[in-house]
C-alpha cells in the first residue's frame, strides 16, 4: 500500500510546541484555552497555545519565545503530557506536537498575534470551546487529569 502525506511518520511531521497553561502545574484546575484568528480555515477555533520550532531552536526554547511573543508572558514549565506518536501527539497530517503544564511567571497572557480571545477552562467545561480536530483527544486525555486531581 502506498503511503500518502496523511501517513507521515511522527518523526518526519513539522513540530509544534504548545503549552498546558494551568492554574498550579502540580494539581491544575483549569487551564487556558486560545481562538485562533488565523489563517482564515484555522480562525474561530481553539488550541493550546504555541507554534512550530525554529531550526537550531530547541523545543523548549522555541515554547518559550511562542508564549513571549503570542501572549507577552514567561512561563514555568512543568512536566511534559507525554501522546501516544512516540510519545508525542499527531495533530495533523503534517504536524506533531509536544506540550508542556506551565504557570505563567511573569506578565499577563493577552491575545497579541494569531489569537483574538482567551479562555480559563474549568476541569469539568474543557469542551465548553470548538477546540481544533487534532486537539480534541488531547483535551479528553486532559479532562480526566484534572478531574482526577481536583477530586
Ligand atoms: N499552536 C498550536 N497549533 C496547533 C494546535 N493544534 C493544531 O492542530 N495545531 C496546528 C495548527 C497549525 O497548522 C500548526 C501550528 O502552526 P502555528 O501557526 O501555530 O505555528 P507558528 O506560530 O509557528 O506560525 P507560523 O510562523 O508558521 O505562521 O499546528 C494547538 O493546540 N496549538
Amino acid at each position: 500500500m502506498t503511503q500518502g502525506p496523511a501517513a507521515l511518520e511522527p518523526a518526519r511531521r513539522r513540530l509544534v510546541v504548545a503549552a498546558v497553561i494551568v492554574d498550579d502545574v502540580t494539581a491544575p484546575t483549569r487551564l487556558l484555552a486560545a481562538r485562533r484568528s488565523r489563517p482564515a480555515e484555522l480562525a474561530g477555533r481553539w488550541e493550546f497555545p504555541g507554534g512550530k520550532v525554529d531550526a537550531g531552536e530547541t523545543p523548549v526554547d522555541g515554547l518559550h519565545r511562542e508564549l513571549r511573543e503570542e501572549l507577552g508572558i514567561a512561563v514555568e514549565l512543568g512536566d511534559e503530557l507525554p501522546g501516544p506518536d512516540d510519545g508525542a501527539w499527531i495533530i495533523t497530517d503534517r504536524h506533531v506536537m509536544r506540550l508542556w503544564f506551565a504557570r505563567v511567571a511573569r506578565g499577563e497572557a493577552a491575545p497579541l498575534v494569531e489569537h483574538d480571545e482567551l479562555r480559563w477552562l474549568d476541569a469539568d467545561d474543557l469542551f465548553g470551546v470548538h477546540w481544533l480536530d487534532g486537539d480534541v483527544r488531547i483535551v479528553e486525555t486532559l479532562a480526566l487529569l484534572l478531574e482526577r486531581r481536583s477530586a
